[in-house]
């Protein structure tokens, strides 16, 4: 999907902060949810896209958020990481309520999109010392952390190659670095395993499973059911904009395999007619 009034919405969001004159003294609390939603709704020329949902990620889980085509799971982690704002709903990070503190909200996220513009003429190693600079680390702390998070995702020989000449899985381990590299409490994940080979996938688990258990947060949506089986202590189901399951891996997927659900309750599993013209030689 295409969000297009982020931009324009999370600079009026950074406004509003500016305006209270609060923007980061807000401290998180100990305890709380690393994020909470109640009644996020949003709408697309009035097409429902988000339906009021409800969902709690305690602090230090592995939360998967999946759902077929069109569910809603972009829409949702796009208002969770303030590319758009929600019509109605709170959204809370750590306590810190999103709306009325967009930056201080901000400050305790590093956030994947789905789609990513980036600016792929500078170098992975500029890029990753931008990201350094718009969170405020100091110039020695950011080149340190760029050599260890190019290291860990197997990027260091392609660090002094402009992003454009990155393959599209390389450009995806290259913008989660960059999301990391504040070392945030919360990490929103929009498919972060879409074309990573299966090697890759293994080692960027690995790191986001090092993160968790440092004691970091992560909300990812995804596609394979085995990765998100393998990885995901609480995953939601989202169907038409709707939380249809939530809980433990064990309690949403009961007897079932976690795909076997997800085709249950998405209703994907039923016959569909129309195209027995494909199965037939019209020669
Ligand atoms: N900018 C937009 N303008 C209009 N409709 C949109 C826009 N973005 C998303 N939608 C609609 O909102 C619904 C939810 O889309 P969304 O991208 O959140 O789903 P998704 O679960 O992330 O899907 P996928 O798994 O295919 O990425 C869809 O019906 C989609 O067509």
């Amino acid at each position: 999907m295409t969000i297009t009034s982020g931009d324009r919405d999370a600079a009026e969001s950074e406004h509003a902060d500016e305006r209270e004159g609060s923007a980061d003294t807000v401290e998180p609390e100990d305890n709380t949810p690393a994020l909470e939603l109640r009644g996020v709704v949003k709408t697309y020329g009035g097409e429902p896209a988000v339906a009021g949902i409800d969902l709690t990620v305690p602090a230090g889980s592995f939360y998967g958020l999946v759902g077929p085509n069109g569910a809603g799971k972009t829409t949702t982690l796009s208002m969770i990481s303030g590319l758009l704002r929600a019509d109605r709903g709170e959204i809370d990070v750590f306590g810190v309520e999103a709306r009325k503190h967009p930056r201080a909200a901000k400050a305790l996220m590093g956030v994947l999109p789905d789609r990513m513009r980036t600016f792929d003429r500078l170098t992975g190693r500029q890029l990753l010392y931008y990201f350094g600079a718009l969170r405020g680390l100091k110039s020695r702390e950011t080149k340190e952390r760029i050599e260890q998070l190019a290291e860990a995702f197997e990027l260091t020989g392609a660090l002094a190659r402009p992003v454009t000449d990155y393959s599209t899985g390389m450009t995806k381990k290259l913008m989660l670095a960059c999301a990391m590299i504040h070392a945030p409490r919360l990490l929103v994940l929009d498919e972060p395993f879409e074309s990573v080979d299966p090697v890759s996938a293994q080692k960027l688990l690995d790191v986001l499973r090092q993160y968790v258990d440092g004691g970091g947060t992560v909300i990812l949506s995804g596609h394979s059911m085995e990765l998100i089986e393998r990885m995901c202590s609480r995953i939601a189901v989202l169907v038409t904009g709707q939380v249809l399951a939530e809980g433990t891996l064990d309690e949403v997927r009961g007897e079932m395999t976690l795909e076997q659900r997800f085709v249950d309750l998405s209703g994907m599993g039923e016959e569909g007619g129309g195209l027995e013209w494909l199965h037939t030689s019209s020669a």
